[in-house]
């Protein structure tokens, strides 16, 4: 076990931030906090790390009590924050080799680790840079970089890739599934359901300071009613015939605006067939028919009854 949290409960004055949070990472895992914001990802992170006081709880990490004074424990923990945290007088190199040099005390190691981490984020080309001179993405490269450059064991990411391009967004996720092939569990809370599901191989959806939903992704979408979404671009459907389509076996809910027929389905393997001779029989025109698995979302919206985005 990595990490293992039982009963945490953080309170801000009134307002209950962690709510009986229960959590186990074991190694190897890419383990999603997924969660709306404000559900309290960032609390449990700090908690985790002994960087926030809780009122009640027990945390364990590397299965050893977690204290603010375990360094032996941090020193194996790297923590890549929401906020970019490094030092603006400080070009690339020389902010991931301080952050390096704060773990390691061989200077040529620290030399090699550093040129290692920076290739590792693909910022070879920009070493002696200032961070003011960096891109968003380029900036949160380098913010990873400078978290894992001392070859954590344990390396927690709070939502790295909010506000950053495309490309960057895929650097990172890719470098995430690296550092993990090489050896490193991970936590990782987003509120990005797609990065979740792409990378995590152990999700906890979180919501209001309690784990509502924990498994692998398909055990996740496997607790949900809903089984299939299909979408039918379909003409002048008439109020019977949408009836009758609700009323066909295995169909959860329809709903019909501008030409698009919405279902959503139960498991089952004929779903489709089954309304496409319907709808041939009553001959209604229909176009592009696009049938999806459900998403986390679905999963989010079903226990909580709302979306996982504002
Ligand atoms: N220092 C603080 N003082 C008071 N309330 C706080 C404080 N920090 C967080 N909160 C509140 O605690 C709750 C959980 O916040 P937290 O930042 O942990 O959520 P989050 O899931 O990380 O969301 P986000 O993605 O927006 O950071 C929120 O209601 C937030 O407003």
């Amino acid at each position: 076990m990595i990490v293992k949290v039982e009963g945490l409960v953080k309170r801000y004055d009134k307002l209950v931030a962690l709510d009986y949070l229960d959590l186990e990472v074991k190694e190897g895992e890419i383990f999603g906090l997924l969660g709306p914001n404000g559900s309290g990802k960032t609390t449990a992170i700090n908690c985790i790390l002994s960087l926030l006081k809780y009122d009640k709880g027990t945390i364990e990490v590397f299965d050893k009590p977690m204290g603010p004074d375990e360094y032996k424990l941090k020193k194996d923990i790297g923590l890549i924050m929401q906020n970019v945290a490094v030092f603006d007088e400080l070009t690339v190199y020389e902010n991931i080799s301080y952050f390096c040099s704060l773990y390691i005390k061989d200077k040529k190691e620290v030399k090699r680790l550093t040129e290692e981490a920076i290739e590792f984020v693909s910022l070879d080309d920009y070493k002696k840079f200032y961070p003011k001179k960096l891109s968003g993405g380029l900036l949160r490269r380098l913010n990873i970089a400078c978290g894992i450059v001392h070859k954590p064991k344990l390396i927690i990411l709070d939502e790295p890739t909010v506000a950053v391009d495309p490309q960057s967004r895929n650097k990172i996720l890719e470098g995430i599934k690296k550092l993990n092939e090489d050896g490193a569990t991970i936590i990782y809370t987003s509120h990005y359901m797609e990065e979740v599901e792409q990378i995590c191989s152990k999700i906890a959806i979180i919501d209001k300071g309690k784990v509502i939903a924990q498994g692998t992704k398909d055990e996740l979408k496997s607790m949900i009613s809903v089984g299939e979404k299909i979408t039918i671009e379909a003409y002048q459907v008439n109020d019977l015939q949408l009836n009758t389509i609700k009323n066909l076996p295995n169909i959860y809910s329809v709903e019909y605006r501008e030409n698009q027929l919405e279902i959503k389905t139960g498991r089952g393997n004929n779903n489709l067939v089954t309304i496409l001779e319907y709808m041939a029989e009553q001959k209604i025109s229909f176009g592009r028919v696009i049938t999806e698995l459900p998403t986390l979302n679905d999963v989010f919206l079903e226990i909580t009854g709302k979306e996982l985005r504002d």
